[in-house]
């Protein structure tokens, strides 16, 4: 028997919070794995996980006022039976309350006997109180960090930084934008296709697609995006998903063909295969990360692109590796691990993994890694610093300890003849977007020279 979308977001939820992996592949893994009765099942499983995540301080905090005991000693598993349910009477519309009670106290008895009374009688007090209950929220006059972290579930530490640096009204819209439902957007393999074949082919496959506004490269997909992947563009390599901000970033790198490009931390190759689109497959793209198994994953995307010229290598990029390459490469870019908290729409487990102190420690990984890249880039050469987060401590502030340690580099407050971006590039020189005042996942970039 196949299972129902709410017992799988349940399983789900509990693995996500179990063995910390994002929810993306996971439920990409699920989708493929449960054949889902139809379209609307599939979305429903889609929707409850992402709601669930997005919206979890929020109905903690409801759950918190309905239960009599200690919230916080409750078994995981039983938290997210109430959470998934919970999220579908508050936020969804197609369940009716009295499926959605007993399916979660069905799938409490099976798998927490004994504890099925508690869950029937907490969200009967839920249905009764109505989507509109009565407890009051933190006031967002008196208590505007309180508010915010409550009625758009973030933590409260992370509204306070935010809050501290951009004001309460700015923290509100932005972590109101984390909660939305990001659009899907696709980047074009330029060595196999062009924007206006590839949206023609897409819409000949029935898919309604719009050129973005920003990017030079991306579709935006208006609609499901089911069968996407599996669409006949997708099986040739002619596009990959890539959020629009993603997009820019190898263009403020702006690659001439036939260039030596180092990408310092390329993961799977998201970038890696742009710049070498930009650089027509001429030059060479050395692609390193600490990872071996995200390196095959990139060399199989390679092949599927159609690209030839990148080289791949294992490493510890913050380490002194790679003496007999120093001062040769044109370009460098360095996309550095750091806290993701420019992708809460996207990954919004993120928000309630990360601790105050992770992006600090991110930031020494941070510096060492741009150590090695300033010694490995030629004079002359640019240097593209970027992550996908908003916190000074991982942008800003590293940008500055750097250009302090290195007196031969400069920040390049214009992006080149090529780049679409300029518009996105502050006075003080630096890239950014975030979800709030761009409508992309939220990036920072310094571009900078070395003389
Ligand atoms: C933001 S991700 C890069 C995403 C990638 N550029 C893309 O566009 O697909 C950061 C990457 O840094 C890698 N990484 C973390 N620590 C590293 C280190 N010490 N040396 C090299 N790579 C590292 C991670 O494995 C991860 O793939």
């Amino acid at each position: 028997m196949i299972p129902s979308p709410r017992s799988l977001a349940v399983d789900l939820l509990d693995r996500i919070d179990r063995t910390g992996a994002f929810a993306e592949p996971l439920l990409d893994a699920c989708l493929r794995r449960h054949a889902l009765a139809n379209a609307a099942d599939r979305h429903l499983l889609t929707s409850l996980v992402y709601g669930t995540l997005r919206m979890r301080g929020h109905l903690d905090w409801i759950i918190e006022r309905l239960y009599k005991g200690k919230f916080a000693s409750m078994q995981d598993g039983i938290k997210n039976i109430l959470r998934t349910a919970l999220y579908q009477f508050l936020f969804l519309e197609r369940i009716p309350d009295f499926a959605l009670v007993n399916e979660a106290v069905e799938l409490t008895r099976n798998r927490y006997p004994g504890r099925e009374h508690l869950v029937n009688a907490l969200l009967r007090n839920a249905v009764r109180r109505g989507r509109n209950h009565d407890f009051p929220y933190p006031d967002m006059g008196k208590n505007p960090e309180e508010h915010i972290s409550v009625v758009c579930s973030h933590p409260l530490w992370l509204v306070r930084r935010w809050s501290r640096m951009y004001g309460p009204e700015r923290t509100l819209s932005l972590c109101r934008a984390n909660n939305q439902v990001p659009p899907v957007t696709l980047r074009v393999n330029t060595l196999k296709s062009s924007r206006p074949l590839l949206k023609a082919l897409l819409e000949e496959e029935g898919f309604s697609v719009t050129e973005s506004h920003f990017s030079p490269d991306g579709l935006q997909l208006n609609g499901p995006s089911d069968d996407l992947r599996s669409s006949s563009a997708g099986r040739q390599g002619l596009f990959l998903l890539q959020d629009e901000a993603s997009q820019l970033i190898a263009r403020l790198v702006s690659p001439e063909p036939g260039e030596e490009i180092l990408d310092l931390c390329c993961g799977v190759g998201v970038k890696t295969t742009h710049l070498a689109a930009l650089m027509k497959n001429g030059g060479r793209v050395l692609a390193v990360d600490l990872y071996p198994g995200k390196l095959d994953a990139l060399n199989r995307l390679a092949a599927k692109m159609g690209i030839t010229m990148v080289e791949t290598l294992q490493a510890d990029a913050s380490t002194k590796w790679g003496e007999l390459l120093q001062g040769t490469f044109d370009r460098v870019l360095v996309d550095a691990p750091c806290s993701g908290l420019g992708t809460l729409r996207r990954n919004p487990e993120i928000k309630w993994r990360l601790k105050p102190q992770d992006p600090s420690s991110h930031g020494r990984l941070q510096a060492g890694i741009m150590d090695r890249a300033a010694a490995l880039l030629r004079r002359g050469g640019r240097l593209v610093y970027s992550t996908c987060t908003i916190l000074p401590e991982e942008n800003e502030l590293l940008i500055g300890n750097f250009l302090s340690r290195h007196g031969e580099f400069s920040i390049r407050s214009s992006p080149g003849a090529s780049s679409e971006a300029s518009t996105l590039i502050g006075e003080d020189g630096f890239f950014r977007t975030a979800p709030d005042t761009s409508g992309m996942d939220g990036f920072f970039a310094a571009i900078l020279v070395k003389h």
